[in-house]
């Protein structure tokens, strides 16, 4: 059987760790980092990873360590560039349901007032607003549920997480 996980996707800031871990506590899940798990498995801060072996090599651990994540019952908040990593979507949408939680980019901007000190796999000279361009697209292929949380808070973020899932389950 299937296992029943719930696997958030989306840009930096849009609330994947912060949604995932009350999403947790509401279902009586577990609550997975997916960052965190990389920060274990290496020994060292995100950012550290990044300067270590730069963007590209921090796509390749992020997709080596979320292809090998095996829970059940739990949210997975995956790090904003996990899309680049084909295996590991593949491996996430076999394990759960990938919930994209969606803002605009304005939205996004505001929230994001150091993207730098967040540890974003920016290239040399892209722009938030390019880099938000191109991952779109990625978010858009690999969801099953897309969550536009424009103007909601957490809980109605939640809220809206769980009907929007529980429609799905009914339509099956
Ligand atoms: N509706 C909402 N849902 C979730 N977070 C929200 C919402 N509105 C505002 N926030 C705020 O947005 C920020 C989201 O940050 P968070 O670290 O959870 O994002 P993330 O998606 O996990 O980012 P990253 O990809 O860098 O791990 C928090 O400061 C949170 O309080
Ligand atoms: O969106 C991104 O590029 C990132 C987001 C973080 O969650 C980390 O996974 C990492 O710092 C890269
Ligand atoms: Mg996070």
């Amino acid at each position: 059987m299937k296992k029943d996980n719930i696997v958030l996707i989306g840009m930096p800031g849009v609330g994947k760790s912060t949604a995932g871990v009350i999403l947790a506590k509401v279902l009586g899940y577990e609550f997975v980092d997916a960052d965190l798990v990389i920060q274990k498995e290496e020994g060292k801060l995100l950012k550290e990873i990044i300067e270590e072996v730069g963007t590209d090599g921090f796509i390749a651990v992020e997709n080596r360590v979320n292809s090998s994540l095996e829970v059940d019952h739990s949210i997975i908040a995956t790090g904003g560039s996990v899309v680049y990593g084909k295996e590991a979507m593949e491996h996430l949408k076999s394990i759960g349901t990938v919930v994209y939680l969606q803002l605009p980019f304005e939205e996004l901007n505001r929230r994001l007032s150091d993207i730098k000190g967040r540890g974003v796999v920016l290239k040399d000279g892209q722009t938030l607003k390019d880099l938000y361009e191109e991952r779109v697209p990625l978010y858009e292929k690999y969801a099953d549920i897309t969550v536009n949380e424009y103007g909601l808070n957490v809980e109605q973020t939640i809220d809206k997480i769980l009907s929007l899932r529980n429609e799905k389950k009914c339509k099956k």
